[in-house]
Parts: C-alpha cells; structure tokens; sequence
C-alpha cells in the first residue's frame, strides 16, 4: 500500500513497470469492485457510467439478480450453479455494462460470434473473478461519498491480453459491414485510422479511451505476445475466441457471408478435364492419325508398285481407265440435261458477244462504272465498336440505353509509369508505422508526374474543322462545374492529387508527436494515410492536407495505382495518370476538338517519354489510339497490297501468254487480256461497293482491301480456264471465230457458273452474321464474286474476242516474215499446243532442235504454244506421274498428220524431230 499511495495521481508510464495498486495478482481476486461514481476528468459522456473502486479482494459469489443477469450478459462467466459463479462486478456494474456493450456493439450484431467476442473482452475485464491476474491499476484518484467515506475509485487501470486472444476477436469483426454506411463496421470503432489502418491494438486503444464517450475512464490495453510473460506475476487473459464462421449455438445461424469472408460457400472447383485419349504417354488422337494416315500412304505406294509390276509383265504401258458408263439414273440424266441446256446457251451467249465485242465492252464498262460511282457515297466506318459489335445485340441495347440517360461514358487517356530496376525503399511513419515504399514512389517521379501534368494543362490543340484552338478545360469532364469548367475542375485521377497537384504541398514536412514517439511527416506519411482514406478532407498527421483532388473529387487508390500486392498501394510498381474527358457524340462539333486534344496529348506525353525514357518507362493511350491503330495498319498495308497486284498481274500476263519467239513476246504474252481480266476483277470489286454504298451499307478499310483479293483469286481462275481452254482447242473446219469462242465458252461457262454462284451462295449465308464486319464482308464479297462472273462473261469474252481478232491479224504481218502459217490456217495455229505437249518430246528435242537454229524459228515448235503455266505444270505431271502422262501423249498421236503437214508447211528444222517423235511407240 506504501508503494500505492507515493503514486497518487501521477501517470505512470511504461508497460508493467508501473506503480501498481494491485498488489494481488491472484486466481479469485479481484483488483476492482462497486462503483465510485463519475469520473471527474471525464466531461462528455453518452452514458453517465461510473468507475469503479479500488478493491484486490476476493472475488464475491453471484446470486439471485446478478447471476441472472450474468447469465444473459456474460454467459461464459456463469459457472455451474449459484455457489461456484463468482464474479468482480455489483450488479449496478453489470448493468453498466451491458447498456455500454449494448450501446456500442449494435453496429456488430450482424455477426453474432464477433458481438459475443466483443462483449466477452469486457465481461471478462470488468467481471471475471481471476481479474487481478491481468489487470493492473494504474491510477486513482480519492474522493468522498455523501455519507463522508473516503473512497479509492480507479481511473486508469492496464488490462494484460494474449495477443492471440485479442487478435483472434478483432480478426472475427473485421469484415462486418455496416449496412448504413456501406462500409465496415470497426470504421466505427477504430478512430481516426478507420477500418483500413485498424489494428488490434488500435481496436482496442479507441475503446479504452475515456474520451471516446461511452468509457468512464482510461484501459491501457497491453497485448502480451505469445510465449512471453509480463512479469509481477501477472498472466495475461487467454482463451478461445468465437471464430466468425462458427454458429454461437445450434439454435443460431454463423455470420453471413458478406461479413465473414470464411462463411463463404467454397468456390466449387471446375469439374477436371475429361483426360484426353493417351495411348503411353502419346497423344491417342494424333497417333491413331498418323496410323491412318501411314496406312493409307502404305496402301497406295503398294497399289502403285502392283500397277507397276502388271503393267511391266504386260511389256506395255498402262492404259488410261475406260471411260466409266454414261450414268443411267434420274438425276444423272436430269444433271446432263441441265448442263446441256446450259451449254447451249452459253454457247449462243458467247457467239453473240465475241460478234459484237466492242459494244459489250462498253456496256459492261459503262455498268461497272456505273455502279463503282457509287463509291461517293461510301461510308467508312473505324469506330470499332460499329463494326464489330452487333447493333442488336444485347450489350448494345444496354450501352445506348446508358448512353442515352448518363451519356456516353467518358474517354479515358492514360498514361503509366514504371521506373523498372529501381529498388524500393522502406519508411518508419511516426503516425502509421513502418510501410515499404516501391521504385516509382519517389519525390522526383512524383515531380515528374506533376510536371507532366502541368503540360498537359497548358497544351492547346488546333481543330481545324472548328477553326479554333482547344484546351483540356474545354473537352475535360468536370463533373464539379460542368457548366464552366477551368483547368482546375478537370477529373484528371493521379496520385499527385492527393496534393491537389501542388508541388508546394508535395515537399512540405512537419514535426509531430504521437505517444511517445516524435519525427518528422512528409508526402510519405500523407500518401499512406491518403490510399488508406482516399475520401478524407484533413489527413491525421501534422501536414493536415486534404487527400481529395484538386477539382474536388476522390482519387481512389485502385484507380492511381497499379501492380500493387493485396491492398499495399504504396508498393505499387506503376503510378496511372487518367484523363477523363468528355465522350461527345460522334456528330457533334466537340467530338473533333476531343480528337485533336488526344492529338496532341499523345504528342506532349510522347516527348514526355522520350526525355524520361533513360529513368522511366512510360507507356500511354488515349482514346483514340484504337481508331488510329486501325487507321494506321491499314493504311501501312496499301503498298503491300498494290505491291502484291502488281505481283498477280504480273503473273497472270506472263503465265497466259505463249512464247514462241523472243521478238513475239509483244504479241504473245497477254498483257492486254490480263490487264483486262484484272479490270474485271477490280470492276466488279468497286461495282459492288459502289452498289452496297448505294444501298447506305458501311464498309470499312479491312473489306476495301481483303475483297479485290478475293475476288482476284476467284476471278484470276476463270480467266486461266477460258483463256486456255481457247488456247488448246482447235477451231473446226467452218467455225467462225466467234463460233469457236461460243464453243470454248460453252465448256467451261457451266462449271464457271456452278461454281461462283456456290460462292455466292456461301458469302450470303455468310451475311447472316449478325457481326457487321463480317456481314459487310461476307455480301461485298459475294456481290462481287457474282458482278465478276457477269463481267467475265460479257466483257472478258469480248476482250478475248478483240484479243484473238489482234493476235490473228499480228501473226499474219509477223507471219510473212518468219514463215508462219497464211491466214487461212490460222486456226491450226493452236492445234499443235495442244495435243503436243512440250513435255513429251521435251527431252530428244531440247538437244536436237539445239544450237545454231535462229531462235524465232526454233521456238514455235519447242514450246508448242502451250501456255507457260501449264508448260511447267504438265513437266512436273509427266516426271511425277509417268503414266498419265502417256496416256496423254497417246491421245494427241492421232492429230499427228495435221501436225506433220503445218511443220513441212511452216518450213526447216522441226521436221526430224517430230518424224522421230512420230515414230515412237504410240503410233497406231
Ligand atoms: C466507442 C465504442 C467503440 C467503445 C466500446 C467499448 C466500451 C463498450 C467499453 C470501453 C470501456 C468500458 C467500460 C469500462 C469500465 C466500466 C466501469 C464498470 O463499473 C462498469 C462497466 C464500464 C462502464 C465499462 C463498460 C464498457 C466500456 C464502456
């Protein structure tokens, strides 16, 4: 007691080493007990509870009244029956408690295992009978009853917890909400660290406050770690806390989900994977291919040695399969009607034209271009969301429906900084304790950051359409002064605005004092408290600045920051800028003064990259770098494409020609059909664009550049097809010329027909996409393939007429001189290419018809006249596929004497070669 009195009203400091007035800590002791009425340093109170009076007595037994109340209020504490509960509290105590534990805790009745905890920790502080164990009275003060007796009433005692206990109650309230306020319910009970920086230990200390307004005097709660003991034969209060997820009793219900993360329903895990087909450690599906595969390549290799094998026993060559039977059935007969029909007609429809060639030229020129002026009108379309997204489709519907009540949201121009390789850096805050600060949030990126901004703040942008200069104020969303915006209402999210963008702020420091500790705060401590309230007007440091931005809103953490682990912004690796600037409907004026703000905006941060680039790694977009991505690829593959039609052209006119004489090659090679043939090409292409933008169908860049290849590929096959088969066929004694194209046209027009209306066909279905990329797409390019095949039908027959019409006139004026054919053999001309193929007697007469024989004469028999691209093609099919290839050769035996006589007419040199070539094993 001697000790007890010399502390008297001064305020002990330091843990456990205390002036004690408690100097039983025993099991059933008390250290305080009763009420000595108010505590005359407390002024504001909601409740006017009373402290209670020094008294390390015996613990008293609890009876009647008291243990009935216990028993709803601290049921942990009842033990037994009446004899055996003791307990430190009267029951005017008890009552106390219960209206304060009542008063307080209502925010965590949600939960019921963490209101019981909470209520626990003061059952046990006020009630236990083993109090004096853990409770420690620091500071009394004396006073006198009415009656006159003097009495000891506690003002601030210590109260010894385990940490594990005491962390075990805070973790099992940590995640209640607090409906009312949508957020957490120790926001509430933690002070000015809110839920965010809430400890146990700052739980606990803004409870034990006697200025919170519900404690009668000061707690000093000590958490005793695990293992280590206090020490004056104190034990700190242990036991089992209620784990959030644990219904207190089978009557009641665990705490819900929403606030306890551990009620939550697991996530149930996605059923595994069906395991695929393993056969050993092999892929099952691959091998059984390969198998397949390997067998059917073993099948056919074997069926070709048989073949081989019969037809070496036989001593002759294979002989080509018969001709399988006429089919006799309904629809084979009925296909063969149809073709016929269609022959026919297509016969008739390419004598007329190739008999008046020139006005279908110009009737299928004046249609094309007719319909390419159409083009005009055409409507690109770049924003990516009309082209990929279904007008339709449900996203849609919901994004003009907010559009529509909220606007259209905003564009977003962002700019990230990383300072990759530099290492972070740790902070002691005297207020907030020790945080870990990453690379980039550093003072001078922080400047740098600002600097930048202030750029952007003074850049002006030229709209040329508006004629006028634009500033960030004029397209920015400012959501705080909509109507009259200036650079400082702009919503611009950064973390420099949790200065206010000042770099006045950014460097101020402060002395402070918190308990026992004394420093300094800066930008450090300010950020720290500003990402843990971003919505705070005053931060608790010295510094006193406000965290909200300047023009007036938050800036919420996750929006400033990223690559941050958990919630540890301050150990962000990248520090967002975000310009929010008003999203204007794509007709309004505005719109371009927001394109060319972007403009300029990616100019200013671009420059800002470069001059940083060695430090900072600067990344950036704005919203219209889509749209100009777009634009820009597309608008760098324009050489490639005109590149790659030049190729095909090229192509196209060589590979249709017939060489036979170097000074020929004007005449021979195609260039005129194949320049036609890719006008049709391009004119069907532009035909059908010009047609669907008559219509008011969008198209876009993509289409503009992928159809014509398209198109070309389709339309480069025909060509190939008719401009050969012309070639190969031989005009019959009394056939026109334009018979003979009406003829030629009539064999291949069919298939022609057949095949580009299944294409057709295709790209309409196609066109059922509800995607308009692909629905543009698909009916450009089936409009196109159908332009094409008429084109090709009226205006390419018509060319190859004129072209057949120039070529006979040619070969006649070059004919005098090189001795070919007169006029009237004109025809026989392209008997031989045909049925004589190069390949066939390529060998004997490549050495024979050699040197020393001028080239003009040599060639015409050489190469036969057979186109070039299929010159190389048969050579390989003959090398390849032997058989065939007599099969062929064989064939063209009987056009022998005609080809005989154009040779001894035409004059010197081939003769040997054919004679020799005559008398091969061939002839019948
Ligand atoms: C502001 C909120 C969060 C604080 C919550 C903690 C409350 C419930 C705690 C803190 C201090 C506690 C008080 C401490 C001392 C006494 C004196 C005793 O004779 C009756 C109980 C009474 C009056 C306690 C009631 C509960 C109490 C008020």
């Amino acid at each position: 007691a001697a000790g007890g009195l010399a502390g008297w009203g001064s305020r002990p400091a330091g843990r456990g080493a205390a002036p004690t007035f408690t100097p039983i800590h025993r099991a059933g002791y008390c250290a305080f007990y009763g009420e000595c009425g108010r505590n005359p340093e407390v002024n504001i109170s909601l409740v006017s509870s009373k402290v209670p009076c020094l008294s390390n007595t015996p613990a008293r037994v609890a009876a009647g009244p008291l243990l009935a109340l216990l028993r709803t209020v601290c049921p942990e504490l009842v033990q037994g029956n009446a004899e055996t509960t003791r307990v430190c509290c009267s029951l005017a105590q008890l009552r106390a408690l219960q209206l304060s534990v009542a008063l307080s805790g209502t925010v965590l009745s949600r939960c019921p295992a963490c209101a019981r905890n909470f209520a626990n920790l003061y059952c046990n502080n006020i009630c236990s009978p083993d109090q004096s164990l853990f409770t420690n009275v620091t500071r009394i003060v004396n006073r006198t009853t009415v009656q006159g007796t003097p009495q000891l009433a506690v003002v601030e005692y210590q109260c010894f917890y385990r940490q594990y206990f005491a962390d075990d109650s805070f973790t099992s309230c940590r995640g209640v909400r607090l409906p009312a306020t949508g957020g957490y319910a120790i926001d509430t009970m933690c002070g000015r660290y809110g839920a965010r920086l809430c400890t146990t230990q700052r739980w606990l200390d803004f409870q034990g406050d006697k200025n919170n307004g519900l404690a009668p005097l000061q707690i000093d709660f000590q958490l005793v770690p695990n293992g280590t003991q206090p020490g004056d034969a104190i034990v700190p209060l242990g036991g089992t806390a209620w784990r959030c997820n644990q219904a207190l009793s089978a009557q009641e219900q665990p705490c819900s989900c929403q606030d306890c993360a551990e009620s939550c329903p697991p996530v149930i895990a996605p059923p595994t994977p069906q395991p695929h087909f393993l056969v050993g450690n092999a892929n099952g599906a691959l091998l059984l291919c390969g198998l397949l595969f390997g067998h059917f390549a073993l099948v056919f290799v074997v069926a070709l040695l048989c073949q081989y094998r019969r037809a070496k026993k036989k001593g002759t060559a294979p002989q080509p399969a018969p001709a399988p039977p006429p089919a006799a059935g309904r629809s084979a007969r009925l296909s063969d009607a149809s073709h016929r029909v269609l022959a026919r007609a297509f016969r008739r429809w390419g004598t007329l034209v190739a008999g008046h060639p020139v006005t279908v030229l110009a009737a299928a020129a004046v249609l094309a271009g007719g319909l390419s002026a159409g083009l005009v009108t055409l409507r690109l379309t770049t924003d990516p969301v009309e082209l990929w997204s279904a007008p339709g489709s449900r996203a849609r519907q919901e994004k003009a429906f907010y559009d529509q009540h909220f606007g259209p949201f905003f564009r977003t121009n962002q700019v990230i900084v990383t300072a990759p390789g530099r290492p972070s850096s740790g902070y002691e805050s005297v207020v907030l304790g020790a945080k870990n600060f990453s690379g980039v949030l550093s003072e001078d990126v922080l400047r740098a950051l600002l600097e930048l901004q202030e750029r952007l703040a003074a850049t002006t942008a030229w709209a040329p359409v508006a004629g006028r200069e634009v500033t960030l104020s004029d397209v920015c969303y400012a959501p705080l002064n909509p109507t009259q915006p200036g650079l400082a209402d702009c919503c611009v999210n950064s973390v420099t605005q949790y200065f206010q963008n000042n770099a006045t702020r950014l460097a101020m420091t402060a002395t402070q004092t918190d308990g026992k500790k004394t420093g300094t705060v800066d930008w450090h401590d300010h950020l720290i408290y500003c990402v843990n309230s971003p919505l705070s007007f005053k931060d608790i440091t010295a510094l006193e600045l406000s965290c909200m931005a300047e023009y007036g809103g938050p800036v919420f953490p996750y929006i400033a920051f990223g690559g941050y682990p958990g919630s540890e912004y301050t150990e962000a690796e990248a520090l967002i800028v975000t310009y929010s600037l008003n999203n204007f409907p794509r007709d309004d004026p505005r719109h371009e003064w927001v394109l060319s703000w972007e403009r300029r905006f990616l100019e200013v941060v671009g420059d800002f990259q470069r001059d940083h680039g060695p430090n900072l790694s600067v990344a950036f977009m704005a919203e219209r770098s889509l749209e100009d991505e777009i634009n820009r690829t597309t608008g760098e593959d324009i050489p490639v494409f005109a590149i790659s039609y030049l190729v095909v052209f090229a192509y196209i006119a060589l590979a249709l020609g017939e060489y036979t004489a170097w000074r020929r090659v004007l005449v021979e090679s195609k260039v005129t059909l194949a320049l036609g043939g890719i006008a049709v090409v391009l004119g069907a292409v532009f035909a059908s664009m010009g047609f669907l933008a008559l219509l008011g169908l969008p198209s876009s860049l993509v289409i503009l550049e992928v159809v014509p290849f398209l198109v070309l590929a389709v339309g480069a096959d025909n060509i190939f097809i008719f401009v050969q088969e012309y070639q190969q066929s031989q005009r019959e004694p009394g056939e026109t010329r334009e018979q003979h194209i009406g003829r030629v046209l009539a064999r291949v027009a069919p298939s022609m027909l057949l095949c580009s209306l299944s294409e057709v066909v295709c790209f309409f279905l196609g066109a059922l996409s509800s995607m308009p990329a692909v629905r543009t797409f698909a009916l450009t390019a089936a409009v196109a393939i159908a332009f094409d095949f008429l084109l090709q039908m009226s205006g390419f027959v018509a060319l190859l007429a004129l072209d057949a019409r120039r070529q006979e006139v040619r070969s006649v004026g070059t004919g005098g001189e090189h001795g070919v054919p007169l006029p009237g053999r004109v025809g026989t001309e392209w008997a031989p290419s045909g049925r004589v193929p190069g390949w066939a007697r390529g060998g004997q007469q490549g050495a024979q018809g050699g040197h020393g024989v001028p080239v003009g004469e040599r060639m015409p028999r050489m190469g036969g006249g057979v186109p070039v691209g299929m010159r190389v093609f048969r050579g390989w099919h003959g090398v390849t596929l032997g058989s065939p290839g007599w099969a062929w050769g064989g064939r063209g035996v009987p056009l022998c004497p005609r080809y005989l006589g154009w040779t001894q007419g035409g004059g010197g040199g081939g003769l040997k070669v054919d004679t020799e070539w005559a008398r091969g094993p061939q002839i019948p």
